[in-house]
């Protein structure tokens, strides 16, 4: 990519089919049209173009005014990438996959997508908090929504083993590309939620909002062992005391508060 492009700006008083062509004709590049404006944009000097056009336009008689500027080139894809940051949260280092690894950390990669879970938002970090101090290797965990799959990740990599599940079917596809991309594999995986769930877990996580783990509170029980660990998050503070309510029958370890937003550890 070249560091300028040249931007060329047609302003024909009349006849505007004509200058359409006869741009289209003199030059390789796309160009586009706006009401009575034609804009060619090149990384070629286009100062032979506008002659052309202004030789054209006193030949026929048709009054035209150009302007021709030179413009600084962006990167919008170096520019995209430097947007979104990695993170670290505890023992993880969560990360893009054109950013270095840190070797001191447990690394996971999360490309941005469509499915919600980068790591940024208040409710993944503290469900990330609660992974790294609930989670390790003998347990089995079951994610509940499970968005970008970057939860279930984090289990995964203290040595759990994982299901997932999510009621959005991009989720579901992306949660596998991510665990392909970080060369890891879930036990099992559906569309759908924890009623669907056919066995129980050690630690179950539902990171969803108040009123779905309100509606689906049982089935987050059901599926959990005796003392059993469930985090639930995606609670804003002021509809906490209904998720609390519903949990009552649960031991409550934790209540962690980032901002609005609530998590919290209970055990059965
Ligand atoms: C806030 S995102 C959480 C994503 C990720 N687990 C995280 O912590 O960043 C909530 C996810 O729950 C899913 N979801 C919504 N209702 C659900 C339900 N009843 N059962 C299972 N998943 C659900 C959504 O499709 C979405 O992917």
């Amino acid at each position: 990519m070249s560091e300028y492009y040249y931007e060329l700006i047609i302003k024909p008083s009349g006849n505007f089919e004509i200058f359409v062509d006869l741009i289209s004709s003199l030059t390789g590049d796309a160009i586009e049209e706006l009401d009575n404006t034609i804009i060619a944009r090149s990384e070629e000097d286009l100062s032979d173009v506008e002659f052309g056009i202004k030789e054209f336009s006193k030949a026929a008689n048709i009054e035209c005014e150009t302007i021709l500027t030179k413009k600084e080139n962006i990167d919008w894809i170096k520019k995209y990438q430097e947007s979104v940051k990695s993170i670290e949260i505890d023992r993880f280092y969560i990360r893009p996959s054109w950013e270095k690894p840190k070797d001191d950390k447990i690394n996971i990669i999360i490309d941005p997508a469509l499915s919600f879970g980068s790591g940024h938002h208040e409710t993944t970090h503290s469900c990330i908090e609660a992974i790294n101090k609930y989670v390790d290797e003998k347990k089995n965990v079951l994610d509940v929504g499970t968005g970008s799959g970057i939860l279930a990740l984090a289990a995964k990599k203290l040595g759990a083993t994982v299901d997932v599940c999510d009621t959005d079917e991009v989720c579901v596809k992306d949660t596998k590309s991510n665990f392909e991309l970080n060369n890891e594999t879930f036990d099992n995986s559906w569309l759908g939620s924890a009623n669907n769930a056919t066995k129980k877990y050690d630690v179950v996580i539902a990171n969803i909002v108040a009123d779905v783990l309100v509606f689906i509170s049982n089935d987050l029980k059901k599926c959990l062992n005796e003392d059993g660990i469930l985090i639930v998050s995606g609670i804003l503070d002021k509809h906490i005391d209904k998720v609390l309510r519903k949990f009552q029958d649960l031991e409550q370890l934790e209540l962690i508060q980032k901002n609005e937003w609530v998590t919290v550890v209970f055990k059965k």
